[in-house]
């Protein structure tokens, strides 16, 4: 059966169906498993080079999913999150160069040993081959899902936001271009016309595809649990925590809030819910929101005891990942306490304590379950490129096959390769 039709017209789709595109993304994957670092590496140079001689072709389009997103009454997290500027078109092509300084992943010798019988065994990083990614808004993730998957050797499909099919178009004609360039297969960067849901559920049944990246919220999670066939790798949402203990520095704890509340709020890393121990919330919140101007803060009980201007915190705002100016605030008795309020509400993605108890910070460190966990650092650290990973292709919240901000060796499986000399086994 032939899958569903797409827009051959869309930059990158280049083909009737999905079956089609599949089969592109299958033939290049082939010759990327292959290809040389010096290679791979020119095609990110060239990405990056081309992003910025044509910078302003990528604003223009961008202008016009703005544009559009502000006439359809998108929200300022929704804008915030799709608009280029110059500043960012310049962190997609470090984003670029970082990547094509990184080690090549592919080859990397993993383990080896020698068995009794003479048999070398190594283990031996290989890529995946067709690596799919469904993904929000944000342009940027077009470039640095091209960047990571084509380096780690596999070809990529991208299927970004409608919102930003005009930005993303674009960029793929550049990724594209910076492919064919430097002798690689233009398939390397493949596209799914965005536009309809219905073309997403049958990308997540494509059997070509190795693994696929969903990044999104809550509707695009369900969507992938109920329709993927393929093996997935969910980037989902962050409701993210900061816990401010007894024993924190509270001005360390007043700027990692803050930094970690308002420095991009609209991004999944941004925190959204505040816990302050009891000991310190006397002295800490009133500090505190007076910092965080601009942001709506929502409290229990006993937060509204000492910020009498804070309205209620709902279940639903405690369970909320609010993507924008707007925080829920906690009391709490200890780091029990903490721990149990964020067991309750995380979703798994980043979650920090301020603290100079170390035992406290240990215990944090071991004990709460998520993908990223700080001691004394803001939330929005939990990003590829701010771990040193060059970017990332997401950033993992669940448990296999990787967990947490995926760069390269995220985007490898591993083989075997057993070197004899005539053993059989009896
Ligand atoms: N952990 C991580 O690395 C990441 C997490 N996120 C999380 O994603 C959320 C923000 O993303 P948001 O702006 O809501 O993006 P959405 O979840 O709305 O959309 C993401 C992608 O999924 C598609 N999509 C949405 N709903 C469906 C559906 N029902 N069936 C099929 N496809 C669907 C969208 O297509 P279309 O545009 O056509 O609707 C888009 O391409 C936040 O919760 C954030 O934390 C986001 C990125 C990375
Ligand atoms: N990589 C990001 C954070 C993760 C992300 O991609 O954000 P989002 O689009 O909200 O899920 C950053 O800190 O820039």
């Amino acid at each position: 059966m032939r899958a569903r039709r797409v827009g051959a017209e869309y930059p990158g789709a280049m083909a009737e169906d999905l079956d089609e595109l599949g089969e592109r993304a299958v033939t290049a994957a082939r010759a990327l498993a292959r290809a040389r670092r010096a290679a791979k590496d020119a095609f990110l140079t060239g990405a990056a080079a081309l992003l910025e001689e044509r910078r302003e072709e990528v604003l223009a389009a961008n202008a016009q999913d703005v544009a559009a997103a502000e006439t359809a009454g998108a929200d300022a997290t929704a804008l915030d999150r799709l608009r280029l500027t110059p500043a960012r078109v310049a962190q997609m092509a470090e984003g670029l160069r970082a990547v094509a300084a990184q080690a090549d992943p592919v080859g990397e010798v993993v383990a080896g040993w020698v068995l009794p019988n003479g048999l070398r065994v190594s283990q031996v990083r290989v890529p995946l081959g067709v690596v799919g990614v469904v993904y929000e808004n944000r342009p940027n993730v077009t470039a640095d899902a091209a960047a990571l998957a084509v380096k780690a050797g596999n070809a990529v499909v991208l299927r970004g936001s409608s919102a930003a099919a005009r930005s993303n178009g674009q960029i793929v004609e550049l990724l594209r271009l910076a492919a064919a360039k430097a002798g690689l297969p233009e398939d390397a960067v493949l596209a799914v016309p965005p536009g309809d849901h219905e073309t997403v559920r049958a990308f997540l049944q494509l059997p070509v595809l190795d693994c696929l990246v969903p990044r999104g919220g809550r509707q695009l999670l369900a969507a992938v649990r109920q329709y993927a066939t393929v093996p997935t790798i969910i980037d989902g949402e962050g409701n993210c925590h900061v816990y401010v203990d007894r024993a924190a520095d509270l001005a360390m704890a007043e700027a990692i809030v803050v930094n970690a509340k308002t420095q991009r709020p609209s991004v999944c890393n941004a925190a959204e819910t505040l816990l302050v121990h009891a000991e310190v919330a006397e002295t800490f919140l009133p500090r505190v929101a007076a910092a965080l101007q601009g942001v709506e803060l929502v409290g229990d009980e006993r937060v509204r005891r000492i910020l009498p201007g804070v309205g209620p915190a709902s279940e639903e705002d405690f369970a909320q990942e609010f993507l924008g100016p707007k925080l829920a605030v906690g009391v709490v008795d200890d780091l029990e306490q903490a721990m149990a309020h964020i067991a309750r509400y995380s979703t798994g993605h980043s979650e920090a304590i301020v603290t100079e108890d170390l035992r406290a910070a240990e215990r944090f460190l071991a004990e709460v379950d998520a993908a990223a966990v700080l001691v004394n650092a803001s939330t929005r650290f939990v990003d590829g490129g701010e771990l040193g990973l060059g970017a990332e292709i997401g950033i993992s919240t669940q448990k296999l096959h990787v967990r947490g901000p995926m760069g390269l060796r995220a985007l490898t499986s591993v083989k075997y390769q057993i070197r004899g000399e005539g053993q059989v086994r009896s």
